[in-house]
């Protein structure tokens, strides 16, 4: 599997290097590198407004870069004062909105931007992109007339029509309602994986991107904050940014002493942080285990503040002893608690993530 080899090892399809964007005087995007490998899928997640847009822009060709330099399988798409037009790159594009053209039927929406091949050929290519997508007897329907689903894998088929060397699909399901979005994801996800396109997905849901990305990429203010496996990412987070932004966590704020950090729920070891060093400990609300009082030595009495019951799971809303601080936990299914409760939180010590404070 691709996974198993480090990046660095990977022969590259899409290359970027020291990529830097300003409108005016807004840096969107700040000094970005990142190779993506033939048949990798790598998912750009971030807050609104970190730049993620932009990269998809500079590299369709839709924006011109300023500074940096962007390579599709070794070719230079563009550099500083060197551009590529948008219809010569080896590059296939999917908005938001899909952008259908309302006109033309589905045979003809994906024909479209392949009149450079000959009749047959561009026929041939159309057929069997409708095979692949379930679209054969839609063929000739106009979009309107389409499922926001098939609406999305017409567009689909539009961006892979012209066999491009990469991928480009910004914030693809968030015209799809809740239900429709996982299946058509999963659906998507497999067309991707079949056809070997290496591909940019971006989106702001981190769960999206965890799903669909061998490797994630977490931007904040224009910069790359981390980029890993999904596992990587939830389990050894670079920055409290990245840890919050794959789920809820308790957080709390310590000063490294004698190699150790003393929280509200236990002692930690903090090798390679010298004393005195303020940190931020956080600990996923999922690892926060409650047992019945004194159940265990390394727990720590708690008492039930609220609980909401959210289907798959119960959050829990809990006081510390000696007031002020509020910790959350998240347990399986459907827990009977009730407020005022008094019970004990464990937390594993290996589970505590610890970030220096800037
Ligand atoms: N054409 C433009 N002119 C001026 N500023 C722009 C332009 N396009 C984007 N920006 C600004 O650049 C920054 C990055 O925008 P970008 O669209 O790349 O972010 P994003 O991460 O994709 O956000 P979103 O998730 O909201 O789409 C934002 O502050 C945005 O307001």
């Amino acid at each position: 599997m691709s996974d198993a080899l480090p990046s660095s090892a990977r022969p590259a399809s899409v290359v970027l290097s020291g990529i830097t964007h300003r409108y005016a005087r807004l840096t969107a995007v700040d000094d970005v590198s990142l190779s993506v490998a033939p048949k990798e899928v790598v998912c750009i997640v971030g807050p609104s407004g970190c730049g993620k847009s932009t990269l998809l822009r500079l590299i369709s060709g839709l924006e011109t870069v300023q500074k940096g330099e962007i390579a599709v399988d070794g070719l230079t798409l563009a550099t500083a004062g060197r551009s590529l037009p948008p219809e010569r790159r080896p590059v296939g594009m999917m908005f938001q909105d899909f952008a259908l053209f309302p006109h033309l039927t589905v045979a003809g929406n994906v024909a479209f931007g392949q009149s450079d091949r000959p009749r047959a050929e561009r026929r041939r290519r159309v057929d069997e992109l409708l095979e692949t997508m379930a679209l054969t007897r839609y063929a000739d329907a106009y979009p309107h007339t389409l499922s926001g689903g098939q609406q999305q894998r017409v567009a689909l088929a539009r961006a892979m029509a012209r066999d491009p060397k990469v991928l480009l699909l910004d914030e693809p399901f968030s015209a799809l309602d809740e239900q429709l979005r996982r299946s058509v994801r999963e659906e998507v996800v497999r067309i991707i994986r079949a056809s070997g396109i290496a591909t940019i997905v971006v989106t702001h849901d981190p769960e999206e991107a965890m799903e669909m990305g061998n490797r994630v990429v977490v931007m904040e203010a224009g910069r790359i904050v981390q980029a890993d496996t999904p596992v990587t990412l939830y389990r050894r987070p670079a920055n409290s940014f990245v840890a919050r932004l794959f789920g809820e966590v308790n957080r709390f704020e310590a000063t490294v002493r004698d190699g150790q950090i003393v929280t509200p729920l236990g002692r930690i070891m903090a090798p390679g942080f010298p004393g005195g060093t303020k940190v931020e400990v956080a600990c996923r609300v999922e690892d926060l285990e409650l047992v019945p009082p004194g159940a265990r030595p390394d727990a720590v009495p708690v008492r039930v503040r609220h609980s909401s019951f959210l289907g798959p799971a119960t959050r829990v809303c809990l006081d510390l002893p000696g007031g002020g601080s509020e910790i959350h936990a998240r347990l399986p299914g459907h827990v009977d608690v009730r407020p005022g409760e008094e019970l004990s939180a464990a937390m594993a010590a290996e589970r505590m993530m610890v970030f220096p404070v800037e």
